[in-house]
């Protein structure tokens, strides 16, 4: 059933039945509170109230009612990355998150997640007890192929076979660039192998929830930031994370869907040689990376984590096995489907069948007398905070072949 606008109505204390607030599109077109541009979603027993304006600015704010308070506003932690301002949008509720749609916005920029119930928010609401914690995502078309972890021992090979998939395969892989307070070594350029980072800078950095994953590996701070990821992700390529077992477990406990695959030695004799034929690692540091091999080697066997173990004896076998858990032998034929290009309307008002948002133009006499509305199909999200929502799907359809009359409402 699609259920038209009504954020005229007040709901502030919980009154309408759950389902009906479960089916309701907000839209700020109708000056939801005291003239700003806010809209307010019930959930059970809290009111979310988004947006809002100060004097001229329009900004991007969340504030909770919640009943269970006594009707007090609560504290609330944002975490990931939250919009920019804008001039208005229209807010939905699905699931465990909160639709928001921008309005008078780019195309890149427009649709937007708050998670309030997600399996990321109550991991981090365990972190801030006595605060609402909700977690900003950014909604982005289509779908990229699943990362690809790549862990292993130091000098086993892993950043030698990661530099010949992204010699062979330029445009179709990207090397996700991790953050280290360790020292760069020979040619290594900062930006390129690693951020060459102070500590004090990385931990606040990590306080501020930018990272995916660090962790303490051979005395230095190793880290993910969710950009490293995402900026791969958003160029159309697959990423490629070369981090520790401590990294991959938790970025495979992450909203982050990905490929596991360790990489073991033929034996640690062999492994030492590599590593000191390498001539990058002071004696003390060949023998801790010696040392912390062994349980690195365990846990890559027998932790779970890794989808797959690969054995790098010969370099060449070992990569064309690597290349075919890519689908990358000569037989693959990887079609690439595009995002399709299709803008929302920059003024606009919203409705729910489903996990299928009916988004109609409201603004210029042009866009009006198009035929077309645009539907969002938000029925296969992928990810989620702290990084982008991946898996929407956007079409344009006839609004008069399809039933729908003008104002969003459509068939009953
Ligand atoms: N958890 C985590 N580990 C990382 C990251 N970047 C690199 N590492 C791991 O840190 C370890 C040391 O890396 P590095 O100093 O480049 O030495 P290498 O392994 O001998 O090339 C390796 O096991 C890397 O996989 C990261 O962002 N997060
Ligand atoms: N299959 C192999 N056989 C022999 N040497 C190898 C093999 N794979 C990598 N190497 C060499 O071992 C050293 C460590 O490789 P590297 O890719 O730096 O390891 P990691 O990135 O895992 O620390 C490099 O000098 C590399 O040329």
């Amino acid at each position: 059933m699609v259920w038209g606008l009504d954020s005229d109505k007040d709901f502030s204390m919980g009154e309408a039945p759950i389902g009906q607030d479960l089916q309701n599109g907000n839209d700020n077109d109708f000056e939801s509170k005291s003239g700003t541009f806010e809209t307010s979603t019930i959930i059970g027993e809290k009111k979310y109230v988004i947006g809002g304006t100060a004097g001229e600015t329009f900004y991007v704010k969340v504030q909770i009612l919640d009943n269970n308070c006594l009707g007090e506003w609560v504290n609330v932690v944002e975490l990931g990355t939250k919009p920019i301002s804008c001039n208005g949008h229209s807010a939905v509720l699905l699931k465990d998150r909160i639709l928001i749609l921008k309005k008078n916005s780019n195309p890149d920029d427009c649709i937007w997640f708050l998670e309030v119930d997600t399996t990321y928010v109550r991991q981090q609401q365990k972190k801030n007890l006595g605060t609402e914690v909700v977690a900003w995502s950014k909604g982005v078309i289509g779908n990229v192929e699943k990362p690809v972890v790549i862990s292993g021992p130091s000098g086993v090979g892993k950043g030698t076979l990661i530099s010949l998939l992204m010699k062979e395969f330029p445009s179709m892989f990207g090397f996700s660039v991790s953050h280290t307070t360790r020292a760069p070594r020979g040619m290594e350029k900062d930006g390129v192998h690693y951020h060459f980072t102070e500590k004090n800078v990385m931990e606040k950095e990590i306080k501020d929830g930018k990272f995916l994953e660090f962790a303490s590996v051979h005395g230095n701070l190793y880290g993910t930031s969710v950009e490293a990821v995402e900026l791969v992700s958003d160029a159309g390529k697959r990423c490629i994370l070369d981090i520790d077992v401590q990294g991959a477990r938790s970025v495979r406990a992450s909203p982050l869907e990905a490929m596991f695959i360790f990489i073991c030695p033929p034996s640690m004799d062999e492994l030492e040689k590599r590593l000191r034929d390498r001539g990058t690692e002071t004696e003390e540091q060949v023998l801790k990376r010696l040392r912390n091999a062994q349980a690195e080697i365990e846990q890559g066997r027998s932790s779970g984590i890794f989808d797959h173990i690969l054995f790098n004896d010969n370099l060449e076998d070992c990569y064309e096995n690597l290349k075919k858990l890519l689908g990358l032998d000569e037989y693959a034929t990887t079609p690439k489907s595009a995002p399709k290009e299709i803008n929302l309307p920059r003024d606009h008002s919203v409705s729910k069948i489903d996990d299928k948002i009916i988004i109609n133009s409201t603004s210029s006499k042009l866009e009006k007398e198009s035929k077309n509305l645009i539907m969002l199909d938000v029925s296969c999200l992928k990810g989620g905070a702290p990084g982008r929502t991946r898996g929407l799907n956007i079409e344009a359809i006839d609004s008069f072949s399809e039933g729908f009359n003008g104002n969003g409402n459509g068939p009953i």
